[in-house]
């Protein structure tokens, strides 16, 4: 078995912007957080010149971004050295985006040039997909505002016709090479081969929710009534399972040998196609075993995470088949 030997904590980085999901708790606190600033939302921000510019030109603002490229939210982070304004997460907007922000919690969310995902089999992932939109529609605040800005024609086209005839969001704008004071790297790519770039406003109109699938229990601590065993333990490396459309798998056991000592389980988990890896952390207690996830693990308590560490549990209270 591997021993993994956690770092020290004052040894941990100094993320500034970055927020992690193991700091989080959601719903975020948005009141708490903002402190009478307006509130908005970058989607898939990428090299996080745009981004940074405006949180320094917009103090009044707290500005959010979700990124799914991990390599992308450290570059943000370097270029945003001393605000305070602006909060990183590395994560899938489609999924999380719900999950952390409450219903009318954003007075305003962009997204400058998201893949136009032009495949058919990829068009589940596209802005207009009907799950996004919805979800769009709950964090606007009344009146608050959507802006999109593609180079792609036909994608912009669909989002006019998908996202205005949302029951709670209204088309307001279609612009054909909008001035903009601040431009992101792509915007001027485009506009130096002379393509046209097109800018869509939204604005939310009807109050609207949506479902959250993380809301409950915003951490799961289970206690087994058995002690587990060397062998129980060694039985989870390869065990996967599911429920619904949550999918997770378990890989390698390690010995923690850290102030908490115990096990530590890999897990990988798949909520449709929101994939996590973390690690689950068992501590054998004089009875039973505690099962939770490792605080450095900075997964999302998505079904397919509960359902991981429900299954640890349960296979550790299990009774033992009898050898031979
Ligand atoms: C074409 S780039 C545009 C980057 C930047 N907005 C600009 O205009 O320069 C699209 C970005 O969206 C990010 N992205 C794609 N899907 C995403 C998702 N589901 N959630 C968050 N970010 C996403 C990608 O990693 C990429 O950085």
């Amino acid at each position: 078995m591997d021993v993994l030997t956690p770092a020290p904590q004052q040894a941990r980085p100094q993320y500034g912007v970055i927020a992690l999901p193991g700091d989080l708790s959601l719903p975020l606190d948005l009141e708490a957080m903002a402190r009478g600033r307006r509130t908005e939302l970058e989607i898939g921000f990428g090299n996080g010149e745009y981004t940074v510019k405006h949180a320094r030109r917009a103090p009044d603002v707290l500005l959010w971004g979700i990124e799914l490229s991990p390599a992308c939210v450290l570059r943000c982070a370097r270029r945003a050295a001393g605000l305070d304004n602006l909060r990183l997460i590395r994560t899938d907007a489609r999924r999380m985006m719900k999950e952390l922000f409450r219903d009318e919690a954003l007075d305003r969310v962009y997204m400058n040039f998201p893949c136009p995902w032009p495949k058919r089999r990829h068009a589940h992932r596209r802005v207009t997909a009907r799950d996004f939109t919805d979800s769009l529609a709950a964090v606007l605040r009344l009146g608050g505002v959507f802006e999109l800005l593609t180079d792609d024609e036909p994608y912009a086209r669909e989002a006019l016709d998908r996202i205005g005839n949302h029951a709670a969001l209204e088309g307001r704008g279609f612009e054909v090479n909008p001035a903009r004071s601040v431009t992101t790297k792509y915007e001027r790519k485009w506009l130096e081969l002379g393509k046209p770039i097109y800018r869509l406003t939204f604005v939310k109109t009807r109050p609207f929710t949506t479902a959250r699938q993380t809301w409950e229990g915003s951490e799961v601590h289970i206690r087994t009534r058995r002690r587990p065993t060397e062998a129980c333990l060694n039985a989870l490396a390869d065990v996967s399972g599911g429920a619904g459309d949550a999918r997770w798998s378990f890989g390698r056991l390690a010995l923690e040998r850290g102030p908490e000592g115990g096990f530590l389980l890999e897990a990988f988990s798949n909520d449709e196609e929101f994939d996590q890896r973390y690690y689950i952390h068992i501590s054998p207690r004089d009875e039973g075993a505690l099962v939770r996830l490792d605080r450095t693990a900075n997964a999302f308590l998505t079904p397919a995470v509960k359902g991981a560490l429900a299954d640890v549990a349960t296979r550790i209270d299990a009774p033992e088949e009898p050898e031979g």
